[in-house]
């Protein structure tokens, strides 16, 4: 694992965003475990957490003119990515974000931040079954821009609406980098090696693979 995977998988242990139990998704999926990033909740962690998407970000090599963080956890999210692209590696881009409600008075509309034109790179926490990453390609078609990729912190390795990974799905339908910090097969390695007391927590996961993982894996 590279360095900036090792220290977003400390850091998401460090702040509890891993949490296990009985969770409903955004697809109506019940999963027993959850990854909340509302719970890196700190300066100090939304700094780690910035430069750990800047790093995965300059790594991939990934070109975009724009950074675009979905609401709602997209938006700190984008936020700290364009900090530390412009901190630690020189690269000052625009970033832009929106709100799920549109506002009617002020300044009005949904989209907030720089103009959304040019490649947008889409920074969120999370892909499942990838429903808001087709929402934010139909905010960015209307805006008459491009996707030039997307970044996440956690890969679940679930289906999208076929037997293979959303990720895959919209690296396929879209010819674009999806580049994930972590993937579930991480966390499960991680439990695997935490011993007796996560043997339950690993069955309930494996059970939930088998009805909801993909089939061909990201
Ligand atoms: O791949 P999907 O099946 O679409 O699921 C993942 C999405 O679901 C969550 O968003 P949501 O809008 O529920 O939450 P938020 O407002 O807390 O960001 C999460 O932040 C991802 O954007
Ligand atoms: O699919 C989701 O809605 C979802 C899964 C997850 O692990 N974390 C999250 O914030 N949303």
């Amino acid at each position: 694992m590279k360095g900036y995977q090792t220290e977003f998988i400390e850091l998401a242990r460090a702040c509890n965003v891993l949490q296990f139990g009985q969770f409903e998704l955004k697809s109506g999926r019940t999963s027993p475990y959850f990854f909340n990033a509302g719970k890196f909740s700190t300066g100090r962690a939304m700094a780690t957490l910035g430069r750990c998407y800047a790093q995965c970000i300059v790594d991939s090599g990934v070109e975009f003119d724009l950074l675009l963080g979905p609401a709602y956890k997209g938006i700190p999210l984008g936020t700290a990515t364009a900090i530390a692209l412009a901190d630690q590696h020189g690269i000052n881009v625009p970033f832009a974000y929106n709100r799920k409600e549109v506002k009617a008075h002020g300044e009005g509309g949904s989209l907030v931040g720089a103009s959304l034109v040019g490649r947008a790179l889409v920074i969120d926490d999370v892909i499942t079954a990838g429903t808001a990453v087709r929402e934010v390609l139909a905010m960015i078609e209307d805006a008459g821009a491009t996707l030039a990729g997307v970044v996440i912190g956690l890969d679940r390795q679930e289906r999208g609406v076929d037997q293979v990974s959303a990720v895959q799905e919209l690296r396929q339908a879209h010819e674009i980098p999806v580049i994930s910090i972590i993937a579930l097969e991480h966390i499960i390695d991680y439990l695997g090696s935490a011993g007796a007391e996560s043997t339950e927590l690993l069955g309930a996961m494996q059970h939930y693979r088998e009805q909801f993982g993909a089939i061909v894996d990201s």
